[in-house]
């Protein structure tokens, strides 16, 4: 089930007065909202934020009174590894600072607007319904809804998107508003994360020995097997997304590979795993490069999962060597990126977009939010 409305994506009109007029002085006051999942500020908050993240009927898919009592239960057995993990990082995630050094820095690059970009966290502060309020009170001309994750997923920016237009309508905030589904293979958005993988590829080469060989290793958070086959795209756009970067690196025949991290629950999560990957580069005598193919900041799942646990797994089976490329965070090309996107999908028209428009998405992925007439041009 679709976790968003499908809401098209209409093309401007020549007439439309919503978009401002050529060499009008005025500039719009637009408000940019940036989407992620947040969370924990300080060791007391671990408890509350994870049981928000199994509260969520898009994360835990069981009968509506079966879902606080199981939420419960697998917060509880989580709250002691999260809280060891967070530790390493003094006690609280990183993800709201870094998010709002990309918002300051996203307002910057849109300098034909007034632009003022929020932050809504999906499980912890600041949660939609208090952002709502901000945006309200700043009265913007427009909104745009940017998720800070490249691939849509029910789990994710559906989750997101459907917690904003919900405490928008309980607020009434009813100003025209735009919004980003997904941009797995937006050719700037590509384009940026290669050079940081190219760079990161560059230096780990220089420092192996000309005879090791190096494979690059697409982690992606991994998501239940169940909800894929139920019709989620993440799994098809985490591929786009790599097959991108890729074409933007144009290095030919690099040995690469998808896997799958961050297992939160005993269902059957998409694999192959990142330490079965792992595993797999050891036998195979090559070192790997950790590419984080579905998170634009570090947060515990890099800092901790990638540079410590799978790290110290990784030097445990004496792999020839193990490297990992650094999230976007506030990278200039990126966050450029991210200001062209938002430039389209302000022409695209007001409703709900992907980087190309419409529909990118084949058939059988039928969570992705467009409609079935709406392929991209
Ligand atoms: C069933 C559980 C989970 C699903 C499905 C899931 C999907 C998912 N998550 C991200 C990105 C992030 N996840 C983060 C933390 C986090 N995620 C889960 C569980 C699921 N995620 C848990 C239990 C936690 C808490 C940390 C922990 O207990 O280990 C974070 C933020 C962490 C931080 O340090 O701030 C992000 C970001 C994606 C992209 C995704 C599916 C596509
Ligand atoms: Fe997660
Ligand atoms: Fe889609």
């Amino acid at each position: 089930m679709p976790m968003i409305s499908n809401v098209s994506c209409t093309p401007p009109s020549p007439h439309d007065d919503s978009l401002p007029p050529v060499g009008s002085g005025k500039r719009r006051k637009l408000a940019v909202v940036l989407f992620n999942l947040g969370g924990p500020d300080s060791p007391a908050a671990i408890r509350p934020f994870l049981l928000n993240l199994f509260k969520d009927p898009a994360i835990l898919r069981v009968p509506f009174f079966v879902r606080p009592i199981l939420a419960r239960i697998i917060a509880k057995a989580r709250v002691k590894p999260a809280s060891e993990n967070y530790a390493l990082l003094g006690g609280k995630s990183p993800l709201l600072e870094l998010t709002q050094e990309q918002a300051r820095t996203l307002e910057q690059a849109l300098p034909e607007f007034e632009a003022r970009c929020f932050i809504a966290m999906r499980y912890w502060h600041p949660f939609a319904h208090e952002t709502v309020r901000e945006v309200k009170d700043w009265d913007p001309d427009e909104i745009i809804l940017l998720p800070l994750y490249p691939q849509y997923s029910t789990t994710t920016t559906g989750s997101s998107l459907t917690d904003w237009r919900e405490a928008a309508a309980a607020a009434g905030l009813a100003k025209q508003t735009f919004s980003l589904c997904c941009y797995h293979s937006d050719r700037d958005f590509a384009s940026a994360t290669a050079a940081l993988v190219r760079k990161a590829y560059d230096e780990a080469r220089n420092t192996l020995p000309d005879d090791v060989p190096l494979r690059l290793l697409f982690s992606a958070h991994g998501l239940p097997e169940v909800i894929v086959k139920k019709g989620d795209p993440y799994q098809f756009q985490v591929e786009r997304s790599t097959a991108a970067v890729l074409r933007a690196m144009n290095i030919p025949g690099l040995d690469h590979q998808i896997c799958y991290q961050s297992r939160a629950t005993p269902q059957v999560w998409l694999g192959p795993s990142t330490e079965e990957a792992i595993d797999r580069a050891v036998e195979d005598g090559v070192a790997v490069l950790v590419v984080p193919i579905a998170f634009v900041s570090e947060h515990s799942e890099t800092l901790v999962e990638l540079d410590v646990e799978y790290a110290e797994l990784a030097h445990g089976k004496n792999i020839k060597g193990y490297f990992r490329v650094p999230t976007q965070n506030s990278d200039p090309e990126f966050i450029d990126s991210l200001a062209g996107l938002v430039r389209r999908v302000r022409e695209h028209g007001p409703g709900l977009c992907s980087f190309a428009g419409g529909r990118v998405c084949p058939r059988i992925h039928r969570d992705c939010p467009h409609g079935e007439q709406e392929d991209a041009a």
